[in-house]
This record gives C-alpha cells, sequence and structure tokens, in this order.
C-alpha cells in the first residue's frame, strides 16, 4: 500500500472554453490527506477545476502541483493511473463481473510495467462489499453498492489521491448519505485526499475538512465547514449554508 495522499496546489489556473471565460484566475491548495468539497451553482467551474488536476482538461495559463510536482511533466496515462477517478454514472462494464470490472484499470495499465495486480478481497473489504459479490455482474448491483465498486476501481492502481464528481448524486438521500459516510471513513483509514464535487451544500458541511466555493470561475469562499456556519467564509458561502440551514430548520420545525 502505497503513503497518504499528497498535496495538490492550483497556480493562477485559467480556462475558457471557444474564447469564452470558463475558469479562474484560480489559487488553491489542497492539503495532504485532507477531504475538500467543491460546491457552487451550474456552470460554475467545479468540474472543469477537477479534470486539471488529472489532465482531462488542460489550463490555458497556470498550472496544478501534486506533491509539488507539475502534472504537465507528467504523461498524461501514468499521471491517471495514479489519480482514482469516480463520477456519477460510473461506467461499470456490464458484460465483465465486479472483479473484472475491478481488475480492469489495472490490465489496461498493464501487468508487465509493473503495475500490481489489484487485491479484490481487499479492495471489496475497503468499501465494505461482502468478498461473494466478486463473481456478481454490475445489473445484480444496487446503485450505492455500483458506486462502491466504482470507488474499490478507483482505489485498484494503488491511488491515494481521489477526485470525486458529484459522485452519489444518481442515489437516493438514504444511500447517498450511508455511502457519503462510508467513503469519508475509507478516506481517513488510507489517508487519501480527496476532492469532491457536490451540489448539496449539506453533503460537503458533514462530510469536507475544507469547502471550496466557486462562483462563475472565481473561488468566492473558502474554510472549514465551522468558518462556513460561522459567516467567516464570504457571503457566497453564506447564502449557500442559509439554503441548508433553512431546510433543516424547516424540517426540524414539522417535527415539532
Ligand atoms: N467542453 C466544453 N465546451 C464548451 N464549454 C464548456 C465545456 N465544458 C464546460 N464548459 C462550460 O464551462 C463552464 C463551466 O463548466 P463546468 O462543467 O466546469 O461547471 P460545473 O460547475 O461543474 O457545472 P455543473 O455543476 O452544472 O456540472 C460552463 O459554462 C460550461 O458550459
Amino acid at each position: 500500500m502505497q503513503a497518504g495522499g499528497p498535496e495538490v496546489v492550483f497556480e493562477g489556473v485559467v480556462r475558457a472554453y471557444g474564447g469564452v471565460p470558463a475558469l479562474g484566475p484560480l489559487d488553491a491548495r489542497l492539503p495532504a490527506g485532507a477531504f475538500v468539497a467543491l460546491v457552487g451553482a451550474s456552470g460554475a467551474g467545479k468540474s472543469t477545476l477537477l479534470r486539471m488536476v488529472n489532465r482531462l482538461v488542460e489550463p490555458d495559463s497556470g498550472r496544478v502541483l501534486i506533491g509539488g510536482v507539475p502534472v504537465a511533466d507528467r504523461p498524461a496515462a501514468a499521471l491517471r493511473r495514479s489519480i482514482g477517478y469516480v463520477f456519477q454514472s460510473i461506467g461499470l462494464m456490464p458484460h465483465m463481473s465486479v472483479a473484472e470490472n475491478i481488475r480492469l484499470p489495472a490490465r489496461v495499465a498493464g501487468a508487465d510495467r509493473g503495475v500490481p495486480a489489484p487485491d479484490v478481497p481487499a479492495l471489496l473489504a475497503a468499501v465494505e462489499l461482502p468478498a461473494d459479490y466478486a463473481g456478481r455482474r454490475p445489473q445484480a448491483l444496487s446503485g450505492g453498492e455500483a458506486q462502491r465498486v466504482g470507488v474499490a476501481r478507483a482505489l485498484a492502481t494503488g491511488a491515494r489521491l481521489m477526485l470525486l464528481d458529484e459522485p452519489f448524486g444518481a442515489l437516493d438521500p438514504v444511500t447517498r448519505d450511508a455511502v457519503g459516510r462510508r467513503y469519508r471513513a475509507l478516506h481517513d483509514r488510507l489517508g487519501l485526499t480527496s476532492l469532491m464535487v457536490t451540489h448539496d451544500m449539506a453533503e460537503a458541511l458533514l462530510l469536507a475538512d475544507r469547502i471550496l466555493v466557486l462562483d462563475r470561475g472565481r473561488l468566492v469562499g473558502e474554510g472549514a465547514p465551522a468558518d462556513l456556519l460561522a459567516g467567516r467564509a464570504g457571503a457566497a458561502a453564506s447564502a449557500l449554508v442559509d439554503v441548508a440551514r433553512r431546510q433543516a430548520e424547516a424540517i426540524a420545525a414539522l417535527a415539532r
């Protein structure tokens, strides 16, 4: 097993699509081992920022460093093998078993290039799925179970940096809550660095160590959940927190 998750630094990253600015200039730092949530309205640039880390999006200017090394200096394929990527429609191969799906990224990377064969039982245990799920096909899994297989697959090449783009967005609220908390426990156990895009401020407040708030491509607020709740992370962050708080208060009032 590799050492803990690395630090990630964004230095003045800028990106436009077809001449239309989408992101930046933006500076941010994810401390080694942190769980960082990225929130903001639709189109704010969250996925663009996340995908700069594994070079699915290249910045027009500025740079991203992982553990002090610019991602642009590393071949994209090798870089992506070292980073877990979990997204909403996780894309498990329907004709392959769970075990084959988990082994797939390492197989693509090539055992002959020194990529060790994944320990499927250990990975299933890490995401708290029974060992006999290894033989199941994806269609025999619930949405929450499939998402956990996606996390196991993302960890299979030994990645200690995880990018999660609305990972639990398609799950019902109860499953979403349970899978989110399980993932947070896994993050702590393995000492991962995790960057998670979410639309749900309550989820960000409950799971993350730090929250970055994006608005129209700019970082408009940043802090620990306690900072956001105390109104110390800027007006945009407070506005999003107020929505979550009003919902919680309305539910509490209904129960009285
Ligand atoms: N490949 C692309 N081509 C053109 N425009 C794009 C492309 N990808 C993103 N954009 C635009 O860039 C802006 C930021 O998009 P991005 O997907 O990063 O936002 P987001 O905050 O992740 O949004 P959402 O929450 O809706 O997923 C949006 O205006 C979007 O339309």
